[in-house]
């Protein structure tokens, strides 16, 4: 294949999620120069949940929301550092000052039935002159001529890449080869993939939509991201040479970054376990993993039944407050039994 393809890394960005939102300063500064060095082309760099995602809701990141852009601007050489917008957890005013500290990437995600939402934002990062991303979260929740349709919108508010969005790691292979490849015959913008390996498939999944016409795939080194990760940078990128798929990204490098620096960084493994898993098949987003383990623990009930019941009630992002009245229903449910 000769169209080079953009990797746009997210251990940052993704893998925040997997490490409570609790990277220093010091390790942002280290991932971020080696992933530069390794030629990923893009570097996302915010809160798991984006700009203004730092919260009780979802999480109080160590690093103010400027100190962990700054660093990653002032440690790139050659990549552009990308921010996550979800309207309404961050705003307009946020994603200026990204801007201003040096962001040139603004991904607007919104669930992947609301495309609606992400007019102003689109418009916004276009304004500022910025590479616009329409980012459609939990696509699996959607059919793909309802996902096209979404798509359909943020083209129009002139998003310039729209990605199918798998947040719970549930799409199958098929699956995703019927979403892209309905985008790349009736979009005209560029076509992203981001993968959660909660059913094992983040590889997989990353190649078919590469070759069903994906311009863009995200990765993170050694998986590094919510649930059990998403697709490997390594293991992505050791499958796309054999197969002769072009890319920026050195080998060696980010097998040495994922082994050397990541791995021991990571607080709980990034793993495919029984609770990611889980993630996976019952199609809650990955996010949820680590909220619904603590609420697990706190009320003595078993996780998986939390993320069972979540997923039967469709819950979003956004909605992560519901895991613990979950947790508290089924103490009180065991109880009676
Ligand atoms: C809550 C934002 C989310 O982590 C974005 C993302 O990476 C996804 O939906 O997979
Ligand atoms: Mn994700």
């Amino acid at each position: 294949m000769t169209k080079k393809i953009i990797i746009n890394d997210v251990t940052l960005r993704d893998g925040m999620h997997a490490i409570s939102h609790q990277y220093s300063v010091e390790q942002i500064a280290e991932l971020t120069q080696l992933l530069d060095d390794s030629g990923v082309d893009i570097i996302e760099a915010t809160h798991g949940d984006g700009l203004g995602g730092s919260s009780l809701q979802f999480g109080l990141s160590k690093e103010s929301e400027d100190d962990i852009i700054r660093t990653t601007v002032e440690n790139v050489k050659n990549a552009k550092v990308a921010v996550l917008l979800l309207p309404g957890v961050g705003t307009i005013d946020h994603l200026k000052n990204a801007h201003n500290l040096g962001a040139k990437v603004v991904r607007v995600a919104t669930h992947c039935t609301e495309a609606d939402v992400s007019e102003q934002h689109i418009k916004a990062g276009l304004s500022l002159g910025m590479d616009t991303v329409g980012f459609l979260m939990m696509s699996h929740r959607a059919t793909p001529e309802n996902l096209l349709e979404q798509a359909k919108k943020m083209e129009s508010y002139g998003a310039e890449t729209i990605y199918v969005v798998d947040s719970a790691g549930a799409l199958s292979m098929d699956d995703v080869r019927q979403r892209v490849s309905l985008f790349k015959e009736n979009l005209s913008t560029k076509i992203g993939f981001h993968a959660h390996n909660n059913l094992s498939l983040g590889v997989a999944n990353s190649i078919v939509a590469i070759q069903e016409g994906a311009d863009r795939v995200d990765a993170s080194l050694a998986g590094m991201g919510a649930g059990a990760g998403n697709a490997a940078l390594e293991q992505l990128v050791a499958v796309m040479n054999k197969m002769e798929i072009s890319h920026n990204v050195d080998l060696f490098k980010v097998m040495d970054a994922a082994e050397n620096v990541m791995k021991p960084m990571m607080v709980r493994p990034v793993q495919i376990d029984r609770l990611s898993l889980m993630l996976g098949y019952t199609g809650v987003y990955s996010s949820f993993l680590l909220f619904a383990e603590r609420a697990g623990k706190e009320y003595g009930v078993d996780p998986r039944e939390i993320l069972m019941r979540i997923g039967k009630m469709n819950a979003v992002g956004g909605q992560e407050d519901w895991i613990i009245g979950i947790a508290q229903e089924l103490a009180k449910e065991n109880q009676m039994t």
